[in-house]
């Protein structure tokens, strides 16, 4: 089984109350991350927030900002989410033109780099990017929308990044996003998965606060549920 250093839960605020968004960020103090999804109907066929809102909620958050831009022309737009502080930002290799260049503006500009790889598309040949990178995001779902059911499929593509991050070296985590809960978030652990996204999971719970608990134990202990 791979041994991830680290197991880190990073709450969507897309499936929060965006009347109350700094209460809900207040909600998830437990978590290690809150997880901003940007759409700009372009790119996805939805639209939420962009970064004068991530601005504001960097201002209140009690957890860093992870960016999840969903957005075309992300070499444009990347940079000013990591300025609008945001401590991590991941752009779609699907949309960007230059990776290289604008995971090294995201670092110049004081955050984490990621690239994220919608389900169809291979993780092969972006192989060499890895360097350039913080973290690679595995997409569970289509994206564009919460409540997806998780795709089995990709735990293929999880265990083929974690092998590649583990023959390269370097630390490099590996994040799943979409469908993630109590019953499939051990698996994706299994596969190598170290930072879990879940929306559903954790703001349709009854108790947030459990709820990201609960979800932390079953990563950390797939057996136990
Ligand atoms: O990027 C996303 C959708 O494109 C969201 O982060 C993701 O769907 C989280 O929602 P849920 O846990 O409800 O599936
Ligand atoms: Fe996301």
């Amino acid at each position: 089984m791979a041994e991830p250093a680290h197991l880190q839960i990073s709450p969507s605020i897309l499936a929060a109350d965006f009347a109350h968004l700094a209460r809900e960020l207040q909600a998830i103090e437990t978590a290690d991350w809150a997880h901003v999804d940007v759409m700009d109907a372009h790119f996805v066929p939805n639209l939420t927030l962009g970064q004068p809102v991530v601005e504001a909620l960097a201002k209140v958050s009690p957890v860093p900002l992870d960016c999840h831009l969903m957005i075309d022309d992300p070499d444009r737009w990347a940079p000013d989410y990591a300025e609008a502080g945001a401590s991590s930002v991941t752009f779609h290799v699907e949309a960007v033109a230059d990776p290289v260049g604008t995971a090294r503006a995201i670092r110049a500009a004081g955050a984490r780099s990621a690239m994220a790889l919608k389900p169809g598309t291979p993780f092969g040949p972006y192989v060499d990017l890895l360097p350039e990178l913080d973290m690679v995001l595995v997409m569970t779902v289509e994206p564009g929308f919460g409540g997806q059911s998780f795709m089995e499929d990709q735990l293929a593509k999880v265990r083929e990044v974690r092998a590649a991050v583990r023959r390269r070296g370097g630390e490099i985590w590996v994040q799943v996003d979409g469908g993630v809960a109590q019953d499939t978030i051990g698996r994706c652990a299994e596969a190598g998965a170290d930072v879990f996204v879940a929306g559903s999971a954790v703001y349709g719970a009854e108790n947030v606060a459990a709820a990201i608990a609960d979800l932390r134990r079953a990563a950390a202990d797939p057996s136990e549920v």
